[in-house]
């Protein structure tokens, strides 16, 4: 079988927060062919950014433990010093993420920040010039040369965004990291960038670890499609037999809170509770069970193994709530938040 692009084996995080380290990943498991589109979802706080902050090894490594494995390419990542980690960090994994201009420099100019980029000891020849001049057109900027000579604030979001992903390109990454790339901005450039990624990740066969809590974006882009909650993965299919077929309680109520599903005259669902926060996190048990108030308390607590059970191709779960799992539309009125 063909050598994975991103390999995650077991990955836990744990942050030292008040001099304790407390989990926010306990031993996640994930992989990425080439051309492959894995969008990670999940409420604010179940920890998908700290899973890819891992893979491009931005955790501060004084209050930050990380284990397990991330491969790249076969390659080992955890452990490595941040120097190493500037060797592939841009170069074969490119980021994009949700806030354009926090990431570009206010002072330079946007050509010279692409030629930055670059993995080239010369950043002034014509050829990197052209190859700036190149990306802006890839990325669907018309008058490239123009724009290269502006800086970001006299762009709009969208043509930030564009940049961005000319930056996340320019070493023609293997893997790209886009974190919520699109969620700031308004819907019909969203659709335009998401266009724009799809294309390039075909173009250029690139694997995508996409991390969203947008639906809508999952259902356009991803391939497959990993459900994370409290720091751990309850499920993961291809994206088709996630939406029709979602076991996991988590699943489930994602999907059935989701806004653009919403008919007219329907109140939109809203998941009972919040996430909980770190130090309260046992991850023996199904951490999503305690917002389901209509369950019985022995389903609750009971423990769970960390393994997910395979229930169809390509289809995993975690635990066995999901066998018995029903909405009790009685009291789900009492139940919202
Ligand atoms: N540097 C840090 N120090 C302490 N706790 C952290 C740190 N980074 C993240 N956490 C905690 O880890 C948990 C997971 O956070 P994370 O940002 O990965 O979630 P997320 O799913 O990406 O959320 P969002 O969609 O809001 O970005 C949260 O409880 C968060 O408070």
């Amino acid at each position: 079988m063909a050598e994975k692009l991103l390999d995650a084996q077991d990955v836990s995080v744990e942050f030292k927060i008040a001099g304790e380290y407390q989990k926010a990943l306990h031993k996640v498991n994930l992989s990425i062919n080439h051309g492959e589109v894995l969008a990670l979802v999940g409420e604010s706080g179940s920890g998908k950014s700290t899973f890819a902050m891992s893979v491009m090894g931005l955790h501060n490594p004084d209050q930050t433990k990380v284990t397990g494995s991330i491969k790249l390419n076969g390659n080992e990542l955890i452990g490595l010093t941040e120097r190493q980690f500037d060797q592939y960090r841009g170069v074969s994994v490119g980021m994009i993420f949700q806030d354009p201009l926090s990431s570009l420099n206010p002072l330079m100019k946007i050509g010279d920040q692409i030629a930055e980029a670059m993995t080239v000891h010369d950043k002034h020849t014509q050829q990197v010039s052209n190859r700036v001049l190149g990306l802006l057109d890839d990325v669907g900027i018309v008058d490239a040369k123009r724009v290269a000579q502006q800086y970001p604030h006299a762009l709009s979001g969208g043509m930030r965004q564009r940049v961005m992903i000319a930056i996340a390109l320019a070493n023609e990454p293997d893997l790209i990291i886009a974190d919520e790339p699109t969620t700031a901005l308004d819907v019909t450039i969203q659709a335009q960038i998401l266009d724009l990624i799809k294309e390039i990740q075909q173009k250029k066969n690139a694997g995508i670890l996409l991390i969203t809590h947008d639906l809508g974006v999952v259902a356009e882009m991803a391939d497959t499609v990993a459900v994370m909650y409290a720091g751990q993965i309850v499920e993961k299919a291809g994206v088709e037999e996630l939406f029709n077929h979602p076991k996991h309680p988590y699943t489930r109520s994602l999907l059935r809170a989701d806004p653009s599903d919403v008919k007219p005259g329907e109140t939109l669902y809203a998941i009972p509770g919040t996430v909980p926060a770190l130090k309260d996190m046992d991850h023996n048990k199904d951490l999503f069970l305690q917002r389901v108030p209509w369950l019985d308390e022995s389903v609750v607590n009971a423990n769970v193994k960390d393994e997910l059970q395979q229930v169809g191709d390509h289809h995993y779960v975690r635990g066995t709530a999901w066998q018995n799992f029903e909405f009790n539309d009685v009291t789900e009125g009492e139940n919202q938040v």
